[in-house]
């Protein structure tokens, strides 16, 4: 099994490329099975969780061509409505093709993800919401059976919880119901909005994205689209915690500063100089002295759950106490006992992690338990001092494009061994 071995040493420096978002690509990638004309991704982030999505979509007939950066999807010719345990188990996404298959072909069967290491995410708000517009919903032996007579009719929707995937899933299922869906409540973080502009290239009819009130006419029909995947803010966010850590200067290349606000303000306040322009960031942290910070979880635009682990590691190192709430998902801390294992002064209580501060961390082995605590080890090793060697990176492999050879080109001293 894979591993990183990271030592401990200097400031990052330099500049660094980001990578189109995992979340935005997902749903991207599942829209178009909405349409039987070929759909052109670039920007598509060379990650685990694509090629699975590829696998997936590619198990259930669409045709699939993927050079460099750019994926072109054809889904005119589906075979199968069933997606399988083998693959939904690795990647909880899957479950987004439950609302473009019944909406396009009328059924389909997704193995029901299950629980995961930050909490037991239930699929409750995506089966009611495609209840509400008129499908039938099984859930039997680990599937979720869905079929709809004729079309999907549009309806209102208020979900009780703010969910990121059971708003993409809805809004897929809505674009092509018969009269207007009303998304209630709905999630607005800044991947939702490039799913929505990607359905409207495609002829979709969608407003509201970005708002928690989702407005979707439904349309007879779609075409394909050509579409750039948005910049991931959270490995852009990952890489400007890792320069703030270690005292450097990392510019972001290809980053999206409006999608990231909550997290620059807390950098601000960590002590950190951010600059920022219409693709780039910067940050500085030469010369200053880093501060802890406290934070809260919280819904788009609040605080990223996906940036918890990484302020987290932050805060072991910075001056002073800072308390880490986290709001989103129920066992979200799994890094909290492998950074205490590198010498972290953290204490859990409840859903807060109290970071004492000040650690003079070191390196050790340690687990990757989930994707956002395989990135908190890993900055955590670039500033502990000896070797830190991180098991399990699959986890990592599922959302970090190349992040050793990025982290490398910084400066770190980082390699992957088996
Ligand atoms: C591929 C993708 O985009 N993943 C992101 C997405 O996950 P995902 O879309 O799975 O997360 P949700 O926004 O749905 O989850 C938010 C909360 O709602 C709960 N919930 C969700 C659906 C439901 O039907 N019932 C229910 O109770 C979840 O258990 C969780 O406590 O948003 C999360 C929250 O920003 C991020 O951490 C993930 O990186
Ligand atoms: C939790 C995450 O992803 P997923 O929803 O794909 O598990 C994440 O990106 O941090």
């Amino acid at each position: 099994m894979e591993k990183l071995l990271i030592q401990g040493n200097g400031p990052l420096l330099g500049s660094v490329q980001i990578s189109g978002a995992k979340n935005a690509a997902l749903p991207l990638l599942m829209a178009s099975l909405l349409t039987d004309e070929p759909c052109t991704f670039t920007n598509v982030p060379a990650l685990r969780d694509v090629k699975t999505s590829l696998d997936l979509l590619q198990r259930l007939g669409a045709g699939v061509k993927s050079t460099g950066d750019k994926v072109i999807i054809d889904a005119g010719h589906i075979s199968n409505l069933v997606a399988p345990y083998e693959l939904v188990k690795t990647m909880r996404a899957s479950i987004l093709v439950l609302g473009p298959l019944l909406a396009k072909h009328g059924e389909a069967q997704v193995s029901l993800p299950g629980g995961c290491a930050i909490g037991a995410r239930p699929v409750n708000l995506h089966l009611a919401g495609l209840e509400r517009m008129g499908a039938e919903i099984d859930v039997d032996a680990g599937y979720i059976t869905a079929r709809v007579n004729g079309r999907l009719q549009g309806a209102r929707i208020f979900m009780d919880m703010v969910s990121v995937g059971a708003t993409e899933n809805l809004m897929m299922a809505a674009v092509l119901a018969e009269g207007e869906t009303i998304l209630e409540n709905a999630a607005r973080e800044p991947e939702i909005v490039d799913l929505a502009d990607c359905l409207n290239s495609m002829g979709a009819k969608v407003t509201g994205a970005g708002t928690d009130n989702i407005r979707i006419q439904g349309v007879s029909a779609l075409k394909g689209c050509a579409h750039s995947v948005l910049p991931d803010r959270i490995e852009t966010g990952t890489f400007l915690v890792a320069a703030a850590m270690t005292g450097g200067k990392v510019r972001c290349e290809k980053a999206a500063a409006h999608t990231l606000e909550a997290v620059i303000a807390k950098l601000r306040e960590a002590g950190a100089e951010v600059t920022t322009g219409q693709d780039w960031i910067e940050l500085d942290m030469q010369g200053r002295t880093l501060s802890s910070v406290n934070i809260k979880t919280a819904p788009h635009p609040g605080f990223p759950t996906d940036m918890q682990a990484q302020f987290v590691a932050l805060n072991s190192v910075a001056q002073g106490t800072g308390v880490v709430t986290e709001t989103i998902f129920e066992n979200r801390f799994m890094h909290v006992p492998e950074l205490q294992r590198m010498g972290a002064r953290i204490d859990l209580e409840a859903n807060s992690a109290v970071c004492r501060g000040n650690s003079a961390l070191t390196g050790a082995q340690v687990m990757a338990t989930d994707l956002r605590a395989s990135a908190s080890l890993v900055i955590a090793g670039l500033v502990a001092e000896g070797e830190t060697l991180v098991d399990r990176i699959y986890h990592l492999d599922r959302g970090y494009e190349k992040i050793e050879i990025k982290l490398g080109a910084l400066g770190a001293k980082i390699r992957r061994v088996n």
